[in-house]
């Protein structure tokens, strides 16, 4: 049986690379939204919902699903604080799957990442570098985000270690530290490094979208995971079975 999927942002970027990818994945499109729409009188006919419309939109439409029990996979990036936590306190009543970027390689990177940040000395020093389109509308990047993310885990150290650019007399630089930089232009499909400067050698990670079926295909995959799971937030390296979610 194919999954239906109601598809917020549909006429977006992504929206248009789900749609086209959407049958070879088992699903099927049953509800077309995007600005303007209400999806709240198409939820009843949906088995999942996908967001990839804007940051803005996620909060009510999270609050929607949690109203109505259907599960959610996030894909917009760029949340406010405020928008964070309204969408987090969702996942108490429905099973969502959120993931800056639903692309496999990304997920093999994030969890690599924070492999080499725990394994390597302080004395490698992290920076993680992201080029974007010119129309992405947030920085860094939700997947910039969530290397981020796992560079602090796998150190352990506090979100005050993460430096979102640097400009002007910024001193030297602490062991302590990880560097966020974005770069946007063209068409881009999305680009991202992790680098780990040591004293004498310097190890990069890279990963460069070809197009967006990657996050398309994924974030189907997403919906099709997260039916029938418990209430909670799932990242996509659950979904792909590169961590159980407590982290190693
Ligand atoms: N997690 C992942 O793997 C990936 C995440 N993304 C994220 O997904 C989001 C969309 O990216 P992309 O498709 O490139 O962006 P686009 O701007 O191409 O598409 C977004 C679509 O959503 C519409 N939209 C905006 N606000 C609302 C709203 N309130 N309700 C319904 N629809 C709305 C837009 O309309 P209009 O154009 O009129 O504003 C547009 O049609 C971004 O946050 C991006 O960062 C992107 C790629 C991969
Ligand atoms: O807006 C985009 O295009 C992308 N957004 C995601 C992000 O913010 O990381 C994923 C991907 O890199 C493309």
């Amino acid at each position: 049986m194919t999954m239906p999927i109601l598809l917020n942002g549909a006429r977006g970027r992504m929206g248009q690379a789900i749609a086209a990818v959407a049958e070879e994945e088992g699903c099927r499109i049953v509800a077309e939204c995007d600005i303007g729409s209400n999806p709240v009188e198409h939820l009843p006919n949906c088995g999942v919902v996908v967001d990839f419309s804007s940051h803005e939109s996620t909060p009510d439409l999270a609050e929607e699903c949690a109203a109505q029990g259907k599960p959610l996979v996030i894909g917009t990036t760029g949340h406010t604080p405020e928008e964070t936590e309204r969408i987090k306190a969702c996942a108490e009543k429905i099973p969502m799957v959120w993931a800056g970027n639903y692309s496999i390689g990304v997920n093999l990177l994030i969890h690599l990442t924070r492999q080499a940040a725990k394994l390597l000395p302080e004395s490698y020093h992290p920076e993680i570098v992201e080029m974007h389109h010119r129309h992405k509308k947030d920085a860094p990047s939700g997947t910039a985000e969530n290397l981020l993310e796992a560079v602090l885990e796998g150190r352990q150290w506090e979100p005050e270690a993460a430096l979102r650019s640097r400009s002007g007399l910024t001193g030297e630089r602490p062991d302590q530290e990880v560097g966020v930089h974005a770069l946007r232009g063209g068409s881009v499909v999305g680009e991202h490094t992790v680098v780990f400067a040591g004293p004498s050698e310097r190890i990069e990670f890279s990963h460069s979208a070809g197009d967006r079926s990657i996050f398309a295909r994924g974030a189907l995959t997403a919906a099709k995971w997260v039916a029938g799971k418990k209430p909670g937030i799932y990242r996509m390296g659950e979904v792909l079975g590169l961590t159980d979610g407590t982290e190693d």
